[in-house]
């Protein structure tokens, strides 16, 4: 059996760019979507579900020996998407104390990669549902409900950098107030809808607000190897395509632990 690769959300590029010739392709303004895009072919691109895909080789990346297919997939963009901000802003080093906020698929991945670079990791969730699971079973150091004003108020100041996974809509200044001076928060949801924080939330304490998509193809993998020699696993549950229309209405339940990983070879779908 040969090695076995795998492509990540981008699968094309420019090449000539800043962001390309830095080897930061997913800052491209020409990047190519893996799905619902435009491929050089002048084709749609059709998405991941599939047992075969033709992509240009830089969008190849080698899945580690150690690393599963069914375990690396979800590393392809959760795990990419929390090593990137964490190696780009200089916080890989140990003893950092950070915070994921929004314990789903991107946030639970950023709990593993957080606490194996050394970090003491917090989560900061919506509900209480998750904490026995994010302590004893992802390795958080401590679990913080965002609407208990006594524990946000404790945790003042307490953080340098907080990862915000959460896809919706939510003030900034509870959660800037968290972070030590110079501290970061890293916005990683897709909120369509305007933000707001008035400026001395982040003047007083020289604090800085800022954004992260996915990682370059490079980053991926370096993620990937970090991974196989941390021996960090992804928390999936394996569906078949036969039952996809159920895990989409699980999705949207917010009742997924953390991702599904859709074995398209072993569904009965499948060519
Ligand atoms: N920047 C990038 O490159 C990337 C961005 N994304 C984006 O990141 C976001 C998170 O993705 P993913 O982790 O897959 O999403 P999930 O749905 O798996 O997780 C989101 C988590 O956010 C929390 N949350 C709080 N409020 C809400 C709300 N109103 N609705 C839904 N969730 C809420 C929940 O955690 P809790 O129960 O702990 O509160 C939830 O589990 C999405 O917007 C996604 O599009 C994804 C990949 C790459
Ligand atoms: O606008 C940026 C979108 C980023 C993104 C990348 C990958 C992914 O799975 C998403 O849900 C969002």
């Amino acid at each position: 059996m040969g090695d076995v690769v795998g492509a990540g959300v981008i699968v094309g590029c420019c090449r000539e760019c800043g962001s390309c010739k830095a080897n930061i392709e997913q800052y491209c303004n020409k990047r190519i979507w893996s799905y619902n895009d435009i491929y050089t072919d002048g084709k749609p691109t059709q998405g991941g579900f599939a047992s075969a895909m033709v992509v240009d080789q830089k969008f190849v990346i080698k899945i580690p020996s150690g690393l599963a297919p069914e375990q690396a997939a979800p590393l392809l963009c959760a795990g990419v998407t929390v090593y990137s901000p964490l190696k780009h802003f200089g916080l890989m080093t140990g003893g950092l104390k950070g915070a994921i906020m929004g314990l789903g698929g991107v946030g639970h991945m950023g709990v593993k990669i957080a606490k194996a670079m050394g970090h003491h990791v917090t989560v900061i969730s919506s509900s209480d549902r998750k904490r026995k699971e994010a302590m004893d079973h992802l390795g958080a150091d401590a679990y913080l409900l965002s609407s208990d004003e006594a524990q946000m108020a404790a945790a003042t100041n307490s953080l340098d950098y907080i990862i915000d996974t959460v896809p919706a809509f939510h003030p900034l200044e509870p959660y800037l107030s968290l972070l030590k001076v110079n501290g970061k928060l890293i916005l990683m949801g897709v909120i369509t809808q305007p933000l707001q924080f008035v400026t001395p939330a982040v003047m007083l304490g020289r604090k800085t607000i800022t954004g992260s998509f996915i990682g370059s193809m490079d980053e991926t993998q370096e993620m990937l190897e970090f991974c196989e020699k941390k021996g960090l696993t992804s928390m999936i549950e394996m569906v078949k395509m036969e039952q996809i229309n159920e895990a989409m209405e699980r999705l949207e339940r917010n009742d997924v632990r953390y991702r599904f990983v859709v074995d398209v070879a072993g569904s009965k779908l499948a060519p």
